[in-house]
């Protein structure tokens, strides 16, 4: 019954689609190319799995108390296969380097090496998808100071290189061995709560490490490095060393790619209008869906306003291709499987919606100076029936139709978070 109607409304909707010239088929095998990397750090509130005493630092932070937390790598992983179960078509995981699993033992940033990502690499090979990485340069003794590779003290700053490097030579086994690149972001803390005298040698350091970090000659086949600007951290409001220009300077000077984060811009800078300027001098760029509220506050991800001009702006610049799109938000305060599940398909239903678009048709109202007509198709836009092709394309790809999905949660909840605390 439940099917009956889904293909019913679909069929009703492409039709719809297709009074404007939008083909839904094409739209549906373009979203189904779309892996989204989905961050592990939403599993265990950015904790994990080093054996330390170390609390969460860097400017970041997880609130809430929700029952449940994985607390280790098997319990992370088998989260992780429930929201799998819950999503449409395909999705990669994303790692921090301090998701090591090093059985008991205590390795310290500078030792990560790729006998630690194993399991993780086997149990991807085994599901068929496909693992990013990330360097964890927070969090740790030796980022307490505000600065890790921009640090003055040589010891601090080789510290940091050499976890870097590791990083580096734990994502090229990964690309290689899954047959695709493992794109790298290196994101750092470094910055400070008042106003420095001194930006200018600190960028230069924090420049001259991040070469030292990457001066290994790496195929782009196996590692896609990404470097991630930011505005501020907590505790480090006056000053971040890898501002936006500084990364996208970076980027365009190494051939690499730049990290554009929802959060880490000025509320009134749109990050759907870099996409445009930052493609015409990168192959590449890495996108972090986020929902900041007030400052970079990490909330699941909706389709608010910002994601979707996010995902249309990908659309209209043509460059699904040249993306890649990845979760960063951290919520301890709901069920972390539902976080998962809702920020992951609200960042597909928005991509839904760019590609339900008619292009030709605003492109070509744009080209000829009609703006009145571009203005009202537009806004007749917004509430064309999307979700009935995106029931569709769930129905379609064996995923739970609607809020199906949330009692598969309820239930996983009451048969396995429950009892992890
Ligand atoms: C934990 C992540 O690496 C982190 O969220 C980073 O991507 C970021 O956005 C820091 O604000
Ligand atoms: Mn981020």
């Amino acid at each position: 019954m439940r099917k009956e109607s889904v293909m019913k409304q679909y069929e009703a909707a492409r039709e719809r689609f297709a009074e404007y010239g939008v083909d839904t088929e094409t739209a549906l095998r373009a979203i189904d190319e779309v892996e989204i990397s989905m961050h592990c750090w939403q599993g265990d509130d950015v904790t994990g799995f080093e054996v330390s005493e170390q609390g969460m630092s860097g400017g970041i932070l997880a609130t809430g108390n929700y029952p449940g937390r994985a607390r280790n790598a098997n319990e992370l992983r088998a989260d992780y296969e429930k929201a799998f179960s819950l999503i449409p078509g395909r999705q990669r995981a994303n790692l921090h380097a301090f998701y090591l699993e090093t059985g008991g033992k205590r390795v310290d940033r500078d030792a990560v090496e790729v006998k630690y990502f194993e399991n993780w690499m086997q149990w991807a090979q085994e599901l068929g998808i496909k693992l990013d990485f990330n360097t964890s340069m927070f969090s740790h003794p030796k980022s307490e100071g505000g600065y890790t590779i921009a640090s003055y003290d040589d010891t601090i700053r080789g510290f940091w290189i050499e976890h870097g490097r590791r990083c580096r030579d734990i994502a090229e086994e990964m690309g290689k061995r899954q047959g695709s690149p493992c794109v790298l972001n290196h994101w750092m803390v470094d910055g400070s709560k008042d106003a420095p005298v001194d930006r200018y040698d600190r960028r230069a350091l924090f420049i001259r490490s991040l070469d030292a970090i990457r001066s290994k000659a790496v195929s782009k086949d196996h590692v896609l490095d990404a470097i991630e600007s930011k505005l501020f951290g907590i505790g480090l409001e006056s000053f971040t060393v890898g501002s936006g220009e500084l990364a996208l300077g970076y980027a365009v000077t190494r051939d690499i790619m730049v990290t554009c984060d929802l959060g880490h811009f000025h509320p009134t800078e749109s990050v759907a209008d870099k996409v445009s300027a930052v493609l015409q001098f990168t192959d590449k760029m890495l996108l972090h869906t986020s929902r900041p509220v007030r400052w970079d506050s990490d909330h699941v991800v909706l389709q608010n306003d910002d994601t979707m001009a996010l995902m249309q702006e990908v659309v209209r610049a043509n460059a699904l291709s040249r993306v890649y799109i990845a979760l960063d938000f951290f919520d301890a305060s709901i069920n972390r499987i539902a976080a998962w599940v809702i920020g992951t398909r609200a960042t597909q239903k928005a991509l839904l919606s760019a590609l339900l678009e008619p292009r030709e048709r605003l492109l070509a109202a744009e080209r000829a100076g009609d703006t009145t007509y571009r203005l009202a198709l537009v806004e007749e836009m917004k509430n064309m029936p999307v979700n009935a092709v995106w029931d569709y394309y769930c129905e379609k790809s064996g995923v739970p139709v609607g809020m199906d999905w949330y009692g598969e949660v309820k239930q996983y909840e009451k048969d396995v978070l429950l009892g992890r605390d």
